[in-house]
């Protein structure tokens, strides 16, 4: 699975793969969907949707203690990358001191409602999640009753163009931070895959589309969902305290930045979450000046003799040192240049300063992996976790 190694570290999937044998051997419905090839190992055939539903519930079985029925026509959440994201709000509440009492808004919950419920199950998180489509509604609100959280989560009905706004501005909650897996599709032809951006090069993907149309399709797609859904929290600002939304599609990421930054909403922040052979991509954003955004630390290539990595500091604190010694009152001198598009927050906390300067002062081609690891290591706390 190429892209295991790079999965959240705390990701349970990361260095253990499901156990086709053991899984056969205690759940008999799972037995169904595995085929034994010459060699004996069993495998599952992803693109048969009947099995891929089959594999995420008895993960969600085997590996949380959860009970969940999912429509047959409907979307199947696949149980990593739901991790994924998970972990992501995670370390973003931990790295902004955030503990207690959390409350989280799941925009489309689905179905499966596989969010709140894993969230609930691993955190006690409390949710208010909300669905437009019928059945995934009346699904959702059993799988809840089913696992008997009901004390922690809400399900609740939408209609049509609401995303956040409709959903909060009556009431007087507020909450820890809202997650999003968006519509993807623009129309039923993207849906489809005849108008989609996948080059011919690329291999069919690995497993099949298992959403409806009702429920994968949104005007202008995932792009316009959210950027509707930033619309929004401009006018909502820290009654959520973190947005954020996942996205299926690496280009929907730039026009939602820029949107951000049109918006003068300097403070977001992107991830990628990798599992199996997909990718996807996680966006937040947020009014709180105490949000900090994890440091991203991506082990993009490493051999016994180099390594490479990928970080993005919080906050630019090297570009035009020299500016800022001369004028240091200079307004503009202060701010974040062009070139800093991607040191995405505002937030100011010393040791990232400093880690951040040391990593544009200091030539790691020097040395070796082990110091390379350790300079990391100790310059950022967050990458201990990482690497
Ligand atoms: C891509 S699915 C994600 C389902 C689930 N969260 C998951 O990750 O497996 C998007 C879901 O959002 C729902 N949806 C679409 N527009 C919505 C809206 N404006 N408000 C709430 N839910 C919406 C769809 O019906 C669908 O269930």
């Amino acid at each position: 699975m190429a892209l295991n190694k790079f999965m959240h570290p705390r990701n349970k999937y990361k260095s253990k793969k499901a156990n086709f044998q053991y899984l056969a051997i205690k759940y008999p419905e799972f037995r169904k969907h595995v085929y034994p090839d010459v060699s004996g190992k069993l495998f599952l055939d992803f693109r048969n949707p009947d099995s891929l539903r089959q594999l995420s519930t008895t993960l969600m079985k085997e590996d949380f203690g959860l009970d969940v029925v999912l429509p047959p026509d409907r979307l199947v959440p696949t149980i990593p990358l739901r991790l994924n994201y998970i972990l992501w709000i995670e370390d973003i509440l931990k790295d902004s001191s955030i503990k207690g009492d959390i409350s989280g808004i799941d925009v489309g919950t689905g179905g499966s409602c596989v969010y709140p419920l894993l969230s609930a199950r691993m955190n006690k998180w409390r949710f208010l999640a909300t669905e437009l489509d019928d059945t995934n509604f009346t699904c959702a609100v059993k799988n809840v009753e089913r696992n008997q959280m009901t004390n922690l989560i809400q399900v609740q009905k939408v209609e049509k163009d609401v995303v956040l706004l409709d959903v909060l501005e009556t009431s007087a909650a507020t909450y820890t931070f809202c997650m999003c897996n968006p519509p993807f599709f623009m129309d039923n032809l993207e849906a489809q895959g005849i108008t989609n951006t996948r080059s011919d090069d690329r291999p069919e993907p690995h497993s099949v589309n298992t959403a409806s149309p009702t429920e994968s399709v949104a005007f202008g797609g995932e792009v316009e969902f959210v950027k509707k859904m930033i619309h929004e929290s401009l006018e909502l600002k820290t009654k959520v305290r973190v947005y954020t939304s996942m996205v299926g599609k690496k280009t929907s990421l730039s026009p939602l930045k820029e949107e951000l930054r049109k918006l003068k909403i300097l403070n977001f922040s992107t991830i990628e979450f990798c599992q199996g052979k997909t990718m996807r991509w996680g966006l937040g954003w947020s009014f709180d000046e105490n949000i900090k955004f994890p440091i991203k630390c991506e082990d993009k290539k490493s051999n016994e003799t180099k390594i490479s990595m990928v970080l993005t500091a919080y906050q630019n604190t090297w570009s035009n040192q020299r500016r800022k010694r001369r004028h240091p009152k200079d307004k503009q001198s202060q701010e974040h240049s062009s070139d800093t598009k991607d040191m995405e927050t505002t937030n100011s906390n010393h040791t990232t300063q400093y880690a951040a300067s040391m990593i544009a002062e200091t030539d790691t081609k020097d040395l070796n992996t082990k110091q390379v690891l350790r300079f990391y290591a100790l310059h950022f706390s967050n990458a201990k976790a990482f690497l």
